[in-house]
């Protein structure tokens, strides 16, 4: 039996790309399994593991690698598996972080590449690999310019999303985080949304790449927007990029993020929307094994 499959979405990124991946997953000698509606890559997932494969890639965009993360959870098989993707979505967002650029470097990488072992973020028991977004999301990522995201990270998609809001009201919150030095400060106020990052498109210090292997995550807290016109990249890279007042950022094992108002608050998990008052994010480090394409840098920030 082959050791690795292929959950395939057929229907990821408009589609058209079957024949190309069977054919070239029969050249590898992968199975492949089709999901045939949303949601099903999860039990896909599951029962590939059951059945005793031992790599398993996410043929599809954001969303299919969430579902097959959360099979893999289900299963209880951080130790066990690989986790590969084959970027066949519209944005394929975290497979470009990741260095899998394109369906043959990911292929290559699955056949002959480096697998490193990065961190997951939890959000309870929902685990996620790019981002947590308390507040506003990033609905507009297509419209966000590769400049300004080169620029200012992935802080980027979410602040374009502010010149599609007009009347959005802050959050009421209070967040409790657990430092790396074991320190545990409060931070309590108003925010438009709180972004913490687990991807490496998430960069403390500016940069546009974060280190996914050091257990902590990047926190950023967007604390309030000048009532000007935001229309121009140039006028949110001055607002939001490095050292800037309407925003902190820190790096944290763990944030407590607690709603003061008793309407939930609207959380976005690697993409899926939850609405809740209060939630525990936690870093698991090092528990995703992980092909990765040449591109990957382990530790960006020490280079
Ligand atoms: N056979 C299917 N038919 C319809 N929808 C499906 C099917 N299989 C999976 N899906 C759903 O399609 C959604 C979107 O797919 P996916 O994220 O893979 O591609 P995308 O949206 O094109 O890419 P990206 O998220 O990177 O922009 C997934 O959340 C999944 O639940």
């Amino acid at each position: 039996m082959a050791d690795t499959v292929i959950i395939y979405n057929p229907q990821s990124g408009g589609g058209s790309h079957a024949d190309d991946v069977e054919d070239r997953a029969d050249l590898s000698g992968y199975a492949v399994e089709r999901s045939e509606h949303a949601g099903e890559a999860v039990t896909l997932t599951q029962e590939a593991i059951e059945a005793g494969y031992s790599t398993i890639v996410a043929g599809g965009g954001d969303g299919t690698v969430n579902e097959v993360v959360q099979g893999i959870d289900r299963a209880d098989a951080f130790d066990d598996v690989t986790f590969g993707i084959l970027p066949l979505g519209t944005g394929n967002n975290f497979a470009k972080q990741i260095g899998i650029t394109d369906l043959e470097t990911a292929f290559i990488a699955l056949d002959d590449g480096v697998r490193r072992t990065i961190d997951i973020g939890m959000a309870t028991d929902r685990p996620f690999v790019n981002s947590c977004v308390a507040g506003l999301t990033a609905e507009s990522v297509s419209g966000t310019s590769g400049a300004l995201k080169s620029r200012i990270g992935g802080l980027a998609y979410v602040l374009t999303t502010l010149r599609t809001v007009t009347d959005f009201e802050p959050l009421q919150l209070t967040i409790d985080n657990e430092m790396s030095d074991g320190d545990t400060p409060t931070w309590s106020g108003e925010a438009l949304c709180v972004v913490v990052g687990n991807g490496r498109q998430f960069a403390a210090d500016g940069t546009t790449q974060a280190n996914m292997e050091d257990g902590l995550f990047e926190v950023a807290i967007v604390t309030d927007v000048p009532a000007i016109d935001l229309m121009s990249d140039a006028v949110l890279e001055r607002l939001f990029g490095q050292d800037s007042p309407h925003i902190d950022r820190f790096q944290a094992a763990s944030v407590d993020i607690r709603g003061h108002s008793s309407d939930p608050i609207r959380f976005s998990v690697d993409g899926e929307t939850i609405e809740q008052r209060d939630l525990v994010l936690t870093v698991r480090p090092n528990r995703l094994r992980l092909v990765v394409g040449e591109g990957y840098d382990p530790s960006p920030m020490d280079t």
